[in-house]
């Protein structure tokens, strides 16, 4: 027995069973894990609650057959490899079923070793996909800078990791900008739905007929302007995960819609009543306080805690600043490779400015001002020039009233901005005099002066 099929699995369905016990015995030789059917009815039962590489099946089976397993394979396990055995008679059907999806179809009596080469071009296919998805992963894994020094985020991304492992329903909170997004294709890499695309529909995009359409799908002539039989997104995230952005804002009309496929699992087209079953992952985000909208009647309750079994309240970046560090390094190491500009110099009112700002835009404005800030540097260096915030800010410190004589002006103002580059540390002393430009004792000193913490 050779052991290369590292686990490769296989559903044998036919209802010979001689054949069946043959089929067994060959691939079990050659060291692949099967699992034998002998109808099409089993078969689906066994893949609700196994796992497999894949299915060989008959095309003539008592009850459903081959083709009809096949398409319903299909279409609730998109990347679920099928060869279909048929004999002498049926290839017809066989190249038929080719079209409808199946990898390929072997003819009973054929000598084994023609069908073994098909399963080892499958499980090189798919240890190729695998690849390649980790390569994917590690690629997006790239544009998010997960890594914090915040207590509170910590403990998000300690809850995303255990969630992404069930298939709850998760609903992100927080500011627009904060990471809900992010966050939730975060908790999709580390889900078992990884191999399949995340798919994000922001309710707020679209109007309310269109949004219905685009969840639901719908059929040819199902209102004016439908010319085509259209898929939707419950259909499309089948197997996958569904982000439903902005879900404060969907119609109340088209939540008890969404209430309805969230318990049956099933939807309708537009336009049709033919139920379709889906599985997805719901993780939905929104900026909106849902507590004030429960009662206002814009938002369901019932919805809610469907939508809510686990909920993460990602707190805005004027409240982590312990991170603002970690992030500007990001984005500037992102922009950099992107706009191809090597940067060596950043002017310190622009870096005191970073770690002080409070980001009423969250990271988006933080990662916006970095991008321009690059686009705009010269010979290497982010200056000050370049950015129009640092004016307001240091404006706005200097806004004072009433007119009070200069040294009592002069001690406010520093003992304030000590206070901010401080707290923008984390309160990290050798940091902070690193970033004033002033040693630790006279740091320190100032500290006691002005009685900071
Ligand atoms: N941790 C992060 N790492 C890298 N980029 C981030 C991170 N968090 C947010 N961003 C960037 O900030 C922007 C906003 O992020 P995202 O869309 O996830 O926020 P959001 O909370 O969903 O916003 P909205 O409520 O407006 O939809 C995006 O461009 C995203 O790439």
């Amino acid at each position: 027995m050779t052991d290369v099929t590292n686990g490769f699995k296989i559903l044998i369905v036919d209802d010979e069973e001689e054949y069946r016990e043959v089929l067994h015995m060959i691939l079990s030789e050659e060291g692949y894990i099967t699992e034998v059917c002998n109808n099409g009815e089993d078969a689906l039962k066994k893949l609700e609650t196994s796992t497999f590489d894949l299915v060989l099946t008959d095309l003539m089976l008592g009850g459903m057959n081959g083709i009809q397993l096949l398409k319903a394979i299909k279409s609730k396990y998109k990347s679920l490899d099928v060869i279909i055995i048929t004999g002498y008679g049926s290839i017809e059907n066989a190249v038929k079923a080719i079209k409808e999806g199946a990898f390929t179809y072997i003819i009973k009596g054929h000598d084994p070793e023609e069908f073994l080469i098909e399963i080892k071009k499958i499980k090189k296919i798919k240890e190729l996909e695998n690849e390649n998805q980790i390569l994917k992963s590690q690629i997006k894994n790239l544009n998010f800078m997960l890594e914090t020094n915040n207590s509170t985020y910590k403990n998000i991304i300690h809850i995303a990791k255990k969630a992404a492992l069930s298939n709850s329903n998760i609903l992100i909170l927080g500011e627009s900008g904060v990471g809900k997004e992010v966050l939730a294709r975060y908790i999709h890499n580390h889900s078992n739905r990884r191999k399949d695309l995340f798919m994000a529909v922001n309710c707020h995009s679209f109007s309310h007929s269109i949004l219905e359409s685009e969840l639901f799908g719908h059929e040819k002539g199902a209102f004016t302007g439908a010319t085509q039989r259209r898929r939707g997104r419950f259909e499309a995230a089948n197997g996958s995960t569904l982000f439903l952005d902005e879900v404060g804002d969907m119609p109340l009309s088209t939540q008890v819609k969404l209430l309805r496929v969230i318990e049956t699992k099933t939807i309708e087209r537009m336009g049709s009543n033919q139920t379709i079953d889906v599985d997805f992952r719901l993780i939905s985000a929104t900026n909106q306080n849902l507590n004030k909208s429960i009662p206002e009647g814009s938002f369901r309750d019932d919805l809610f805690y469907r939508i809510s079994t686990i909920t993460i309240e990602i707190p805005p970046l004027r409240e982590r600043k312990e991170d603002l560090k970690l992030y500007i390094d990001f984005f500037l190491k992102k922009s950099q490779g992107e706009l191809k500009k090597e940067i060596h110099t950043i002017e310190t009112d622009v870096m005191n400015f970073l770690l002080s700002y409070n980001y009423p835009g969250n990271v988006r404005e933080l990662k916006n001002i970095i991008e321009r800030l690059v686009v705009l540097s010269e010979n290497g260096v982010i200056r000050k020039c370049d950015l129009p915030e640092v004016k307001k800010f240091f404006a706005n410190t200097l806004d004072i009233d009433p007119i009070k004589p200069l040294k009592d002006i002069r001690r406010e103002i520093e003992s304030q901005y000590i206070e901010k580059v401080l707290e923008s540390c984390g309160y990290n002393i050798s940091e902070a005099a690193k970033l004033l430009v002033i040693s630790r004792r006279q740091l320190f000193n100032k500290i006691t002066e002005y009685g900071l913490k």
